[in-house]
Order: structure tokens, then sequence, then C-alpha cells
């Protein structure tokens, strides 16, 4: 494979010219060159262009905005390839036409019109073998893939071992046993986590071994029964935290070793937020990661929450992951790097934020914009350690749940907040190992790669995360979480604001009345607190006496 001369500044390299017209019919590239000419041009957009890219994962969080931003810059795009399985009543055809119809795709119209012919929803269901693809199907993508990127996983914190594996490792295996058979394949993109070896405090971009060799973990699920893998999961996901991670972590040992000749690149991304820039800032559109936290601070549910606010808040927006991976893509296939390469998509080392910035911005934020209809008052705060968190889940999140549920009952409702406070300190539970450490994540591979890019590529698929201004972007996020999450319109802020006062309001009364009870209670105990009580109304009437007194002697 040639490699190419050093990029012309915002121009257009003839090598690689020479080389998109090897891999496509001279027309094609001459029309795609006519089309730039005269005007800087994407190196890495005109790469996709002509291209059969097959993405899984698609109707994930990634995988939209990852076609989103392929059928904007690379309109002239072939064909991409996704692998759907029909659910929630819905078939695949209407699954993906729902996805291109959305607001995310308000631009992709514009630029290419003809999108719903350029997308090719093929029915699979990779928890099954060969993915329950058709002979036709399976036939057509292995003879016309160029590009695969792999994100479809289950990303549940508590998924059962066995599902874990069966999506994070074996169809990951299955996968490049497809990749290896595609003759016109230039690159294999493979989506990790930077979280796949959050054992470890610094973590190289390098494949780490797994103890336990994933081909024997993938045997063992085949024959062991559940109660086992139950009892045995402890012991093999060791110090990881959970499946995920762990299996996400057999997955890269898998994509190492069973890569064979294909041309492939790992990218481990950390927590990705919703989107920064493109194609709209504040994208989001589920409750992974801290979106559900915003959400369930905004209503009021969520008062306190285990956080070191010193420890880094590792956040990636969504497109600088498509950015990077894009990236990726063109440079595994073009320059062809011997070894597989890792790429770390994080933050914290470039341009570092914190818990504690990321909370108090996130509450300065609702402010501004609050959510509709909340249960309380945004009000939350970290906690530091057991006891007080115990504390505080008892005193600010279970106690109202039983109080509000109590009203719900007596007013002839269905009691729900209860349950509603259970996932939510579930979910807490879950979160508390990411958001209490710091890791330091090394970005060599993936300087390198910006530094390679033109200066135009660079631009139009930026992932230079140091770019990133974090206040602004949180902002964003929560509006992105009010606007495409809850579906809020903007119109309702000032009723939302009014509502926050009466929350406000009813917290005093209701604070000041369980004072009067409790003093009530206290002083027909007590005798000290009937001295107290008596002390403070004589102390009251002495000094409205000499108030009155006074105020008659200046009249
Ligand atoms: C200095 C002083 C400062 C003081 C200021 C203090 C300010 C305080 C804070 C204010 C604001 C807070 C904002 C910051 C929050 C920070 C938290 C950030 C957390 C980040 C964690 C990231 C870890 C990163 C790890 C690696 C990253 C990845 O690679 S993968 C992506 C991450 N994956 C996930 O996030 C998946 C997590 N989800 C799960 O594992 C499961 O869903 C669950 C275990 C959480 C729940 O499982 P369960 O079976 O109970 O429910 P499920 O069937 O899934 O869903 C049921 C209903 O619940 C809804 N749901 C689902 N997920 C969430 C969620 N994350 N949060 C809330 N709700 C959720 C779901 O939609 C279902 O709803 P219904 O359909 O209506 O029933
Ligand atoms: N979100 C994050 O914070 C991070 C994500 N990542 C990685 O990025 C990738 C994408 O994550 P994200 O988009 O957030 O995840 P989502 O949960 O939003 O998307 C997962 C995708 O996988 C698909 N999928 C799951 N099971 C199957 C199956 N049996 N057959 C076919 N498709 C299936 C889902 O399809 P369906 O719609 O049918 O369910 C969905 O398209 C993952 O590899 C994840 O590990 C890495 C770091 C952080």
């Amino acid at each position: 494979m040639a490699k190419f001369g050093k990029m012309e500044e915002g121009g257009f390299d003839k090598s690689y010219y020479l080389y998109q017209r090897n891999l496509h019919s001279p027309q094609k590239i001459l029309s795609s060159y006519r089309r730039q000419k005269g005007r800087i041009m994407s190196m890495i957009a005109a790469f996709y262009g002509g291209k059969s890219i097959l993405i899984t994962g698609a109707t994930g969080f990634l995988g939209k905005v990852l076609m989103e931003k392929l059928f904007r810059t690379s309109p002239d795009l072939k064909v991409i390839y996704v692998l759907v399985r029909p659910k929630q009543g819905q078939t695949l055809q209407q699954r993906v036409f729902q996805i291109l119809d959305s607001k995310l795709f308000e631009k992709v119209k514009e630029v290419c019109p003809n999108v719903h012919e350029k997308i090719r929803a093929i029915s699979a269901d990779l928890n099954q073998n060969d993915f329950a693809i058709s002979k036709e199907d399976m036939q057509e993508l292995l003879s016309h893939t160029n590009i695969v990127f792999h994100c479809a996983a289950t990303v549940r914190f508590d998924d059962h071992l066995r599902h874990a594996v069966q999506l994070n490792v074996t169809a990951t295996q299955q996968l490049l046993l497809m990749a290896s058979q595609m003759p016109k394949l230039e690159a294999f993109i493979h989506i990790s986590t930077a979280f796949s070896n959050c054992n470890l405090k610094h973590i190289d971009e390098v494949v780490y071994p797994c103890p336990v060799e994933p081909k024997k973990i993938i045997d063992s699920m085949e024959w062991l029964d559940d109660a086992i893998i139950d009892e045995i999961t402890p012991k093999l996901i060791g110090d990881r935290p959970n499946t995920y991670t762990y299996t996400k972590a057999l997955g890269e040992v898998v994509v190492q070793q069973e890569g064979g000749n294909l041309n492939i690149a790992i990218i481990r991304p950390s927590i990705v937020g919703a989107t920064w820039q493109e194609p709209f800032p504040g994208w989001v559109d589920n409750l992974n990661g801290p979106s559900g936290l915003i959400i369930a601070a905004g209503k009021g549910f969520l008062r306190s929450i285990r956080a070191t606010p010193m420890a880094v808040a590792d956040l990636i927006p969504a497109d600088t992951v498509v950015n990077l991976t894009l990236a990726v893509g063109w440079y595994t296939a073009v320059h062809r790097p011997k070894s597989t390469l890792v790429y770390h998509c994080t933050s914290g080392n470039l341009n570092p934020c914190n818990w504690g910035k990321m909370g108090l911005q996130v509450l300065a934020t609702f402010e501004k914009i609050p959510f509709e209809r909340a249960f309380r008052r945004p009000n939350a705060d970290f906690t530091t350690n057991n006891i007080t968190t115990h504390y505080w889940n008892a005193v600010s999140h279970r106690a109202p749940a039983i109080i509000y549920d109590f009203y719900l009952r007596l007013t002839g409702r269905k009691p729900r907040m209860t349950k509603l406070m259970n996932r939510l300190l579930r979910t807490l539970s879950m979160v508390e190992y990411f958001i209490n450490r710091s890791w330091e994540w090394s970005t060599y591979n993936t300087e390198m790669l910006m530094s390679a890019l033109s200066p135009e590529d660079q631009r139009v698929f930026n992932f230079d995360v140091r770019q990133l201004n974090w206040l602004e972007y949180i902002e964003n996020y929560v509006l992105g979480v009010k606007k495409y999450l809850l579906k809020e319109d903007m119109a309702g802020i000032p009723e939302a604001k009014q509502h926050l006062k009466r929350l406000r309001n009813i917290h005093y009364l209701f604070n000041t009345a369980l004072f009067l009870i409790a003093w009530r209670l206290l002083i027909a105990r007590s005798q000290v607190a009937r001295n107290v009580w008596f002390f403070i109304v004589s102390f009251c009437y002495k000094f409205l006496s000499y108030f009155r007194a006074s105020s008659t002697l200046n009249a």
C-alpha cells in the first residue's frame, strides 16, 4: 500500500486522488473531484465518497450521530448498511425511517435529499448465530462492504455476564469472522470504552491481556448454567466494577487476537455526553451516563450524590467521538498501520473538568432553564462518606418519596415515587465507582492522528477537546436534555419558574410547621424547653415594648 506524500495545506493531495482512483471507478472519482475542485476539500469526507459502510448499533446514541455525520459530510457515499433488529412493534424500516425523520437528520436532508435510498436496513440480531442475517443479505454485505464501524454493545452495568459476553465478545468475534470474508474491506473500527481497563489508574493506548482467555469465557458461557455463572462472575470481573467494563475488555482482546490481516483500530471513548457542536449543540437521546442524573437532579428527585468533587469528570461529546471515529476509519484504511492502534477519546488529560465544577454548572443552569413540573426544587449536594450518604438517602430521597406516595394514596392515586427513588438509588450505586476516581489516559495516538490531518480535516472532523468550553457545553447539555429527552417547550420556562417558587414556599411552610410541631412536643415534655420558651417569649415581649415606647417618644 502506497503511503501518501505530505498533504498540501488546505488543498487537495494528488497522491490521495490517485489512491482513490484505484478504489473507485474513474468517472466517480472525477465527478467527486470536479465537485470539490475550486474549494478546499476534506480528504476524510472524500474518502467516504462512493463507499459501502456497515454500521452495527446504528440505532443507538453514538450510531445515530455517526450516520448523521457520514451522510452530511459525504453525501456521495454509496450505501450505509445498518444491522437492525425489529423492536417495540416496529419493523426495521420503520425504526430506520423514524431516525432519518428526526430533528437530528434535518441538515442531512438538505445536503443528501435521497438519504432514504442510501440506507439499507438489514434484519439482524447480534445475539443469534450468524446474526440471523438472511443468505442474500449476508452475500450482499460480504461482497460490498468497504468499512465496518462496530458500535453495537450492551452498555448496561448490571447485565448478566452471559448476555454481556454474547453481545460484547461473541458478537465481536462473529463480526470479525464476517469481516475476514469481505474482499473489499479497507478498515474495521471497533468502538470500545476508556473504562475497559478501569482497574488500572494509568491506561495506555494498548490492549491489555485478560487473566482468562476470551475464548475460554465464550466456551464456558455455552454450558454453564445461570446459577454457576452468577457465582463465578465476581471472581471473573475481579477488580472491575461490572460486567460491562469486563466484557468490553474481553472484546478488545478478541479484536486483537482474531483480527488476522484486517486493518483494525480500536476507539476508547470515556463518558459520552450530548453533542458539542454538530449537527447542533446539546443533542442527546438516552438516559445513559450523566443524562439520566441531570433529569433526576433537575426534577428535584436527586438531592445528594456520593461523588468526589475534585475527581476528573471525563466526559466527551458524542460528535467529538464520531469525528475521531471517522478520522480513524480514514487513517486505518489509507495508512494501514502495521498493528492494531488504540485511540483514547477522552478529555481529562487535555482539558480537565471535575465533578464539582460540573455539578455546580448543572445546578446554575437549572436556575435559568428549569425543568417543568419538578417534584422538589433542584438542590443537590455531594456526600463523601458512607454515613452521610446513608443519612441523606434516608432524609432527602426515601422520606419525601414515602410522604408523597402516602399523599398519592390519600388522593386515590397509584403510588409510584418510592419505586422511582429505589431505581435512582440503584443507578447512583452503580455510577459511584466512576465519580469517585480519576484516571489518566494517554492520548499519544489520538494526538498523532490530529497532527496527521490537513487543516481542513482538523476543522471538519474536529476532535480537539482542548477547544471545548465546559461551562458552555454543560449549559447546552442541560438545555438539550430538556428539549430532546424531556421534550419540554422553551415557552414553558416562566411557568416552570412559578412552579419552583410555589415549591419553595411549600418548603418553607413545611419546615416551619415541622419546627412548630417538634417544639410544641418538646415543651410538653421538657421543663428546660419550657424555660427556654418562656425566656424567648419574655425577651421578645420586652423588646417590642421598648420599641413601641421609643417610637412613641420620637413621635
Ligand atoms: C463542590 C460542591 C458542588 C455541589 C454541587 C452538587 C451538584 C450535584 C449534582 C447535580 C447534577 C448531576 C449531574 C452530574 C451527574 C454525574 C453523574 C455521572 C455519571 C456517569 C457515569 C458514567 C460511567 C461511565 C462508565 C463507562 C461509560 C460507558 O462506556 S457506557 C455508557 C454508560 N452506560 C450507562 O450509563 C448505562 C447505565 N444504565 C444501566 O446500567 C441500567 O439502566 C441501570 C442499572 C441504571 C438501571 O437498570 P434497571 O433495570 O433498574 O432499569 P432499566 O430497565 O434500565 O430502565 C428502567 C427505567 O429507568 C430508566 N433509566 C435507564 N437508565 C437510566 C439512568 N441512567 N438514569 C435514570 N433512569 C434510567 C429507563 O428509561 C426506564 O424507564 P421507563 O421505561 O420509564 O421504565
Ligand atoms: N454511551 C457511552 O457513554 C459510551 C459508549 N461507549 C461505546 O459506544 C458504543 C455505542 O454506545 P451507545 O450508542 O451509547 O449505546 P446504545 O445503548 O445507545 O446503543 C447500543 C446499540 O447496540 C444495538 N444492539 C444491542 N443489542 C443488539 C442486538 N442483539 N442485535 C443488534 N443490535 C443490538 C442497539 O440496538 P437496539 O436499538 O435495537 O437496542 C443499539 O443500536 C458501545 O460499544 C459502547 O460500549 C463507550 C464509551 C462510553
